[in-house]
């Protein structure tokens, strides 16, 4: 008997395959960016790989955030190369970069008060819609079909996110967890397969960053997406990324797997302390 012809799915590798078998996704090699005087980037290297989640961490101004606007096309870089799926996309305008299929949520939050859940979430779609001359002749038919379109995807992630008690709430009187869970949203009805998180837990209580997390998760496994997170709760950093990478000062001091990499003494003296990090120290000379 023969079934349906299975539908090959885009390529994620099985979780088996190790990192060095997986395409790269980003590649960013010997990044440069100063403000001023201030050399915010010094020359920083790193790949995410498909599939993975890259956790980005480090102290307060140690440049995650800069790499993070470069990469996406805010700053522009003033040395060194950027890579999306192989393709040189160092420069480009933030906007070239989204059509790549690179979504981002920011640190501080970029919701639209006054509108609801639902409209600010339909926003995130606003890089597939392509208005024409010729579209704007046929409109009724043209806008119709679109609509429908767009609404099919955002009511899909809606039901993903869990979001549909407060679709028509405003969004400026739900409580900050579920502002963070639409931003989450909007980014992701824009269909992505690069996903970008600048600090998605901040502010959060324990429960809150747990929903966020498993939400994470399932946006890898179910929709396949490849994400690079910045992060400051080590307790997530180690239970949901695959690799970390370590800055400080703009420059990269370490990398590797999660329980490596944050064992480094200035991710311990940033994060427990500097006491924390002399006893590490002094720990790891005996
Ligand atoms: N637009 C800007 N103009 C001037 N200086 C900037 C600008 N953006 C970042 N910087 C500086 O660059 C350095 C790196 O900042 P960045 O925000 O990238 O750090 P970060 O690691 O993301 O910090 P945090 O964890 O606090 O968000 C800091 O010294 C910061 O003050």
């Amino acid at each position: 008997m023969t079934g349906a012809p299975t539908v090959p799915s885009p390529a994620i590798p099985s979780a088996a395959a190790s990192r060095a078998d997986r395409p790269v996704v980003l590649g960013c090699q010997g990044i440069e960016r100063s403000f001023g005087g201030l050399r915010a980037l010094k020359g920083v290297s790193l790949e995410v790989r498909e599939g993975e989640i890259l956790g980005l961490v480090g102290p307060n101004g140690s440049g995650k955030t800069t790499m993070v606007n470069v990469v996406t096309g805010f700053y522009p870089p003033q040395g060194g190369k950027i890579t999306l799926y192989g393709d040189d996309v160092t420069g480009l305008a933030p906007h070239k970069v989204a059509q790549r299929r690179v979504a981002r949520t920011f640190q501080n939050l970029a919701l639209f008060k006054g509108m609801s859940v639902l409209d600010n979430i339909l926003i995130g779609r606003h890089v597939h819609m392509r208005p024409s001359a010729l579209g704007a002749l046929f409109y009724w038919w043209w806008a119709e079909r679109e609509e429908l379109a767009h609404r099919r995807v955002v009511e899909d992630v809606i039901e993903f996110m869990q979001l549909q008690d407060i679709r028509d709430e405003p969004v400026e009187v739900i409580p900050l967890g579920l502002q963070k869970r639409v931003e989450l949203a909007r980014a992701l009805v824009s269909e992505p397969r690069f996903l970008i998180l600048d600090e998605p837990m901040a502010g959060m209580n324990q429960e809150e960053k747990e929903y966020i997390a498993r939400f994470i998760l399932d946006a890898r496994e179910a929709r396949g997406v490849t994400i690079l997170i910045i992060e400051h709760h080590m307790d997530v950093v180690t239970a949901i990324c695959d690799h970390v990478v370590v800055l400080s000062y703009g420059e990269i001091i370490a990398e590797g797997p999660p329980a490596q990499a944050i064992a480094h003494p200035s991710v311990v003296s940033a994060y427990l302390g500097e006491r924390a990090a002399k006893r590490q120290r002094g720990g790891a000379a005996t």
